[in-house]
């Protein structure tokens, strides 16, 4: 069963009753020309959220929706067309393409079928780009789609126009096709498969590490969007009575990206503000363009005032807001009394646990080189739930990079990591988390436009089972690091401390039985480093959770950790208690050079040991 929030139902009508308004006050007061236009601002609408759907939870500009467009409007036109106006319209039509005589809704619930089935068949390889590859992807699509169209002229009349398409979309025929994609798009939006695509469009390695799966989310958006923009190509083709491949190129895809990028290219609110001011900009524009008189005063044409016209428009609000002028955020998240209206996440207690006896971390022999720089070699240790494993080691000794290792994002150029027997390096990236692995970051990977309550939620969302609200369960998981307050906020605002407890409480939420933790007082003030101490231990005790504590800050490591594994230049030098390790000749060496070692060794007394003559150093660094 699909869980619909309350505030997703708020955010869908705060969208659709403007609209609704909009276009039944247009249907009752304006004439013709007023209702065309509102008609095709709903058409347009259309074509717009299914940009968005791909591009916005993505973060891929996509030029290529237009050719589902094309595709919609030709099926729909072809299956509807009258067989005597066919015949002269398209003389050399195949027969089994012709005389179909369909009526208006089959024939678009086709055109939107064969859209899902030519995006099926793009994306499957377009999914494993993303950035700009992609984008370049979508583009050639558009053109092949264009070429295509045109080059085969038996049955689309090559470049030119074909009419005989049955009219007959109006205001009141559009309406409940946009009503519908604005409820599709918000709904995609806010469920876990959007989720999880907007959170990979914010950081994917972050996003891979707690179980999305980025490329199957772009490949569902893309074939939402391409059906969407199927169905208003459609609409489009049955507004204009007619079908002709050079309406759905280069000019309307402009249009339309104006349109998405001036509102907020990744909202659904931002996606109706954009299509509407840029109609009323192209609708005052053309009127000066054509040359208008005022008074006695004459106005010339002006060849492409519209075009540039719209350019100015996106530079003007690009300047002041780069992610347009709805932002990240949809409306109703950003009116308090419309968030409290979405109701309250009620938290649900995480399950706590104590250490399985049975389970185990190995890490066997992991090695890593880079282009012959041995960055790891034979590494081994063990981790058990409940102990903290402090890792250190000087500056580049490869601390990060096994940690990578072990959560599969570097794979291990030799060795094995196993949890309870299962081979990490075998599995995807996006499977470790389910072998029961979380980690955080030394430079922080959080979805930095999504809320505190969404970037624990996403992890949630991979665990939780079929009855559990992962809201709640993030809620639950935020109270746990002292973040519920802030749950609404978005996660790029909050202070540096908190940002690395946010971190802590995502990898929480994927309910591991190991938690790698790189550099987490990085940044800290004294005061949240003694809270990360507590919030740690209180981890590992009420989580039964086996803990790799990567860090600089040696005191914390000491205070901390059961055992310690020293890493120098990619070598494990040493592994044991803190007191043993703060003993170790070797360890003291690889901190302080061989100089500076043998120095200290010369200050011994008989009652003093190196490590007590160490002590100091190794605390200070
Ligand atoms: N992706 C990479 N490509 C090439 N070299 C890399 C890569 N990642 C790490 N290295 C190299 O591997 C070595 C170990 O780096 P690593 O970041 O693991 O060290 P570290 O102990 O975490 O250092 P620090 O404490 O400064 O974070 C360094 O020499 C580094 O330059």
């Amino acid at each position: 069963m699909v869980r619909i929030r309350r505030s997703t139902v708020v955010g869908i009508l705060t969208v659709a009753l403007p609209v609704i308004l909009i276009a039944l006050l247009s249907a009752g007061f304006l004439q013709g020309s007023g209702q065309r236009l509102v008609t095709l601002f709903l058409i347009n609408l259309i074509a717009v959220i299914g940009f968005g759907v791909y591009s916005g939870n993505s973060g891929i500009m996509s030029f290529g929706h237009v050719g589902f467009m094309a595709i919609g409007a030709y099926v729909s036109g072809l299956l509807t067309m009258k067989p005597a106006i066919q015949k002269t319209a398209l003389p050399h039509l195949p027969e089994w393409l012709a005389g179909w005589d369909m009526a208006f809704l089959p024939a678009l619930l086709i055109a939107v079928l064969v859209g899902a089935l030519v995006a099926i068949a793009i994306g499957i390889p377009l999914a494993r780009l993303s950035g700009s590859a992609a984008s370049i992807c979508t583009l050639g699509f558009l053109v092949i789609v264009h070429v295509v169209l045109v080059a085969s002229d038996s049955i689309t009349r090559g470049s030119q126009t074909f009419f005989g398409v049955p009219r007959g979309v109006s205001i009141y025929v559009a309406l409940p096709f946009a009503l519908l994609a604005i409820a599709v798009a918000r709904l995609y939006r806010d469920c876990g498969a959007g989720l999880k695509l907007r959170a990979s469009r914010e950081d994917e390695i972050a996003a891979t590490a707690i179980g999305v799966n980025a490329r199957l989310h772009r490949f569902l958006s893309w074939i939402v969007g391409a059906m969407l923009a199927a169905c208003a190509g459609a609409l489009f083709g049955h507004f204009l009575g007619a079908f002709s491949p050079k309406d759905f190129y280069f000019n309307l895809t402009f249009m339309l990206l104006a349109m998405l990028i001036l509102g907020g290219i990744s909202t659904v609110s931002g996606a109706v503000l954009g299509t509407a001011v840029i109609m009323l900009i192209v609708e005052i524009l053309r009127k000066l363009e054509g040359g208008i008189s005022i008074g006695t005063l004459q106005l010339p044409t002006v060849f492409g005032l519209t075009d540039v016209g719209i350019g100015l428009a996106i530079l003007l609000v690009m300047y002041k807001l780069q992610n347009g002028i709805m932002g990240m955020r949809e409306l109703d998240e950003k009116l308090h009394f419309l968030r409290r209206l979405g109701g309250h996440v009620a938290p649900i207690a995480p399950v706590t646990s104590k250490p399985d006896p049975h389970s185990v971390l190995k890490v066997e022999q992991v090695g890593r080189h880079f282009q012959g720089l041995i960055a790891l070699e034979k590494v081994d240790f063990e981790l058990k739930p409940g102990m903290i494993l402090g890792l250190i080691g000087p500056n580049g000794a490869g601390k990060s990079t096994l940690i990578n290792c072990i959560s599969g994002v570097v794979p291990a150029s030799s060795g094995r990591v196993l949890i309870d027997g299962v081979d990490v390096t075998s599995v995807p990236g996006y499977k470790v988390p389910f072998i029961g692995l979380g980690r955080t970051y030394q430079n922080i990977r959080l979805f930095r436009n999504l809320t505190v309550l969404e970037n624990v939620a996403v992890a949630a969302y991979a665990v939780a089972r079929r009855q559990d609200d992962p809201y709640a369960l993030a809620m639950g998981y935020l109270q746990e690091v002292g973040l519920a307050e802030l749950h609404a906020h978005l996660a790029g605002n909050l202070s540096y401390g908190a940002q690395r407890r946010l971190e802590i409480a995502r990898a929480l939420a994927l309910q591991p039985r190991y938690l790698l933790l790189d550099e987490p007082a990085a940044g800290m003030n004294p005061v949240e480093t003694d809270e990360l101490m507590q919030l740690l231990n209180y981890i590992r005790h009420e989580y039964g959770l086996g803990l790799l504590v990567v860090e600089h800050d040696l005191k914390l490591i000491m205070r901390l950790c059961d055992q310690v594994v020293v890493l120098n230049k990619g070598q494990q030098i040493a592994m044991g208690t803190p007191a043993e390790i703060q003993a170790d000749p070797h360890v003291i060496e690889a901190y302080i050079g061989r100089k500076n070692a043998r120095k200290i060794a010369g200050q011994q007394t008989p009652d003093s040991s190196a490590s007590i003559a160490a002590q100091p150093v190794m605390q200070s660094i």
